[in-house]
This record gives C-alpha cells, sequence and structure tokens, in this order.
C-alpha cells in the first residue's frame, strides 16, 4: 500500500499555490506508486488568505483540509506530518524553526536560510527533535537531472572542465514596488539569493558530485554589482575553482535581475564533449549531448527530452515522503551538505561583494 504524507503549508504565496496544484496530481501520472501526498493544513497571516487559497485548489469540499490565520497552528496540528515553507527568504529560518521545535518534518523553499549559520543551527535543532529537514531543490529530482547525472558522471565524455551556467529573470525593477521581495533587502532581495541556487545546483551536480572530486569543497571568488533603488545585488557573478589531484575544473556562474536568460542556460564542457542544458534551468525539460573528436568537433549530437503532467515540483514531495517513510533525516540526492555548501558560497560571495542585510535580518550570524 502506499505511504501518505499529510502537508501543513506556509504562506499563500505564488510558489506555495504551485506547489499544492503539483501535489494534488495523481502520482499515477509520473508512474509513483508507492507514495501520495494529502494537503491538511494550511497557514497564512490571515485566515481569509488561507481560506481564498485552498478555494482557488478546488479544495474547499474537503473536511479534511483546515485553514488558519496563523502558522503556529498548522505546526500544532496532529495531522499534519511535514510541513513546506514557502516565505520570504529572511523568514525561512524562524518558521522552519518553529515546525522543528514542534517535532515537524520540514521541506523549506530555497535558498534554505539567509546564511550559513542560521542553516546550521536549523540542522543542529533538526538532529536534536530527530526530524527531517531538506532545501526544495527541486531541480536536483527533476527527471532531466537524474538523467544528466547518469551521462556526466559514467566518463563517457570524461571528466568535466568547465561549467558555465545563468539564470537572470527580467523583474522589471524600476516599475515594481521597493518592498516586493526581489528589490527589498528586508526579504534578501537581489539576485543571489533568488535566482543563485540554480546555476550553483548544475555547478554541484556537475563538479562537487562528481566521483572524481571526492566531497572537496571548491575556492570561491564572487562580484556583485548592486542597484541603486535599494542596494540589494542586481549582476552578481561567482567563479568556482574545484582543483585537486583527480579533478581540474572551473565554474563560472552568475545571475541578475534586470534581464532575462538566455537559451542554453547551462553549458557543461567535458574533456571529450560537452551538455547543453536547456532554460529555464530550475526546471529544464531537455538537453543536449554533443561528442567530440581529438580536434574538438562534435561527431554527434543526441538530445534528451523528458515530459509529465504538471510542474514537476512534485519529484521533490515524492522523495520528502520515501525518506521520511524510511525514518532518514535528510535526502542522499539534496543533502545537508550541499545546502550549506550553498550557503557557504553565498555568506562569501555576499561579503565579497559587499552585500549586507539590513540589521536585525539575519536571525543567527
Ligand atoms: N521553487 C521555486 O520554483 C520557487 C521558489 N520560490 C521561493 O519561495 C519563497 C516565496 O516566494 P513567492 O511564493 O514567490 O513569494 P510571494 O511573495 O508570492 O509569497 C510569499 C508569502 O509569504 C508570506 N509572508 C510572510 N511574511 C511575509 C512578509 N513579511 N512579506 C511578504 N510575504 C510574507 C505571505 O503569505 P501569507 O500572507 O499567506 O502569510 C506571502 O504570500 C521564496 O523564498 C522564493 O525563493 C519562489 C518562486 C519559485
Ligand atoms: O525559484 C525561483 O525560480 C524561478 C524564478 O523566476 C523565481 O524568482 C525564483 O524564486
Amino acid at each position: 500500500m502506499a505511504y501518505q504524507l499529510r502537508w501543513g503549508i506556509i504562506s499563500t504565496g505564488g510558489i506555495s499555490h504551485q506547489f499544492v496544484k503539483d501535489l494534488l496530481i495523481d502520482p499515477n501520472t509520473r508512474n509513483v506508486q508507492d507514495v501520495i501526498h494529502k494537503i491538511t493544513a494550511v497557514g497564512s497571516r490571515s485566515i481569509e488568505k488561507a481560506r481564498e487559497f485552498i478555494d482557488n485548489l478546488g479544495l474547499a469540499g474537503d473536511k479534511d483540509v483546515k485553514a488558519y490565520g496563523s502558522y503556529d497552528e498548522v505546526y500544532n496540528n496532529a495531522d499534519v506530518d511535514v510541513i513546506y515553507v514557502a516565505t520570504p527568504h529572511t523568514y525561512h529560518y524562524e518558521n522552519s524553526l518553529d515546525a522543528i521545535k514542534a517535532k515537524k518534518h520540514v521541506l523549506c523553499e530555497k535558498p534554505v536560510t539567509s546564511n550559513c549559520a542560521e542553516l546550521r543551527s536549523l540542522l543542529a535543532a533538526a538532529k536534536e527533535n530527530g526530524v527531517f529537514f531538506m532545501e526544495a531543490m527541486w531541480t536536483r529530482f527533476q527527471p532531466s537531472s537524474l538523467e544528466f547525472k547518469k551521462i556526466s558522471d559514467s566518463g563517457e565524455l570524461g571528466l568535466p572542465v568547465t561549467v558555465h551556467a545563468d539564470l537572470s529573470g527580467n523583474f522589471n525593477i524600476e516599475n515594481i514596488p521597493r518592498t516586493h521581495r526581489i528589490l527589498d533587502p528586508i526579504l534578501g532581495g537581489g539576485a543571489l539569493l533568488d535566482l543563485g541556487p540554480y546555476p550553483l545546483v548544475w555547478a554541484i551536480m556537475a563538479l562537487y558530485e562528481n566521483p572524481a572530486n571526492g566531497g572537496t569543497k571548491p575556492t570561491i571568488t564572487g562580484s556583485i554589482l548592486k542597484t541603486p533603488l535599494t542596494g540589494v545585488d542586481c549582476n552578481t557573478s561567482i567563479t568556482l575553482n574545484f582543483n585537486q589531484s583527480k579533478l581540474a575544473a572551473q565554474a563560472v556562474l552568475s545571475c541578475s535581475i534586470n534581464i532575462d536568460s538566455m537559451n542554453p542556460g547551462v553549458t557543461i564542457r567535458y574533456e571529450r564533449g560537452a551538455i547543453k542544458v536547456a532554460s529555464p534551468i530550475f526546471v529544464p525539460k531537455s538537453f543536449v549531448v554533443q561528442y567530440f573528436d581529438e580536434k574538438g568537433a562534435v561527431t554527434k549530437e543526441k538530445e534528451r527530452a523528458f515530459e509529465y503532467v504538471g510542474r514537476g515540483m512534485y519529484f521533490q514531495a515524492d522523495e520528502v515522503a520515501r525518506c521520511i517513510r524510511d525514518a532518514q533525516m535528510e535526502s542522499s540526492l539534496w543533502g545537508h551538505d550541499k545546502s550549506l555548501l550553498e550557503m557557504e558560497i553565498f555568506d562569501e560571495v555576499r561579503k565579497q561583494g559587499g552585500y549586507e542585510l539590513p540589521p536585525g535580518v539575519e536571525k543567527v550570524l
């Protein structure tokens, strides 16, 4: 019989809606029979918004789904196994901590916290309370990523040499309110924390996770151009050097909030080929593998394409359900070490680029 995981949803914003919509899709459509998902509680700062959210998702007739005008009531609901945290970045720490203290498992949106110290504190609390914790790095669980990993790690193209990855978005920053989460430093605004996780996940998959790397951390160089509108980072670049005896490879990553991404969003060059990942890089539906001859000319090209129902946010939820069912405290695909590496890199890039969040916003320093 399928294992049922009962979800409490924290906040009623854009991504919560997308996530719940996906959770409601029959797992059989993606050939999954071992786990199923059920929404049992939705918490908002306003009870009206919680009710409207439930209504808009067609759940108003389901007596098992409770609407709450506070987040605490969701954490304290005995019919909730796991909390999905989808508030703005700088609230992830306090919302996740409250959930953990109520002994709930947690799936927390990216970026997992504002900084590495907050994440370390959360992981200690999760361990102490015996609960599962994962950053919602949904890209890592896409069928395209799983297939990419097989090819990348197999060695059929040789070792990876460079990763170029960009995720940008034109947020029309001149014309949106300064309080929008992408512009407001109080909400952790800017390109790095919002978009940075996605170019980085490709560097982590291709280089950090490569068997030849053996878990070695990279050296980090970062550069930030801030917008005078609010002082958040507008254009940010990161260079990561993975340099040890078995692997010498470099990732060049970038993200911007005032231009659109180009296609392909990611190119990974190997000793004997390349993989070009289609945009959007957070949920790519295809990639192209190129095989080179000795002179670097393309001898063969193969495309891999992937289709499924919905947006594909349920693949990470299936992983959460399996981990909780099997009493695992973290995922083997997107474990705590990778979120820690992400936050260490972002801390260092913010330090080098001189981007500090306003006093008091980072809860642990
Ligand atoms: N995985 C993905 O593809 C995506 C992930 N995200 C991540 O999800 C998080 C939320 O993003 P998104 O849904 O776009 O954001 P929204 O602004 O659409 O929603 C955030 C929600 O958080 C709640 N909230 C609590 N405190 C505040 C506050 N002080 N200001 C504003 N809202 C607050 C509100 O819900 P309420 O009023 O109900 O309490 C609000 O609706 C971000 O961290 C982002 O990085 C975002 C987009 C895509
Ligand atoms: O997670 C995300 O993915 C898509 C982007 O458009 C969005 O700003 C970001 O939060």
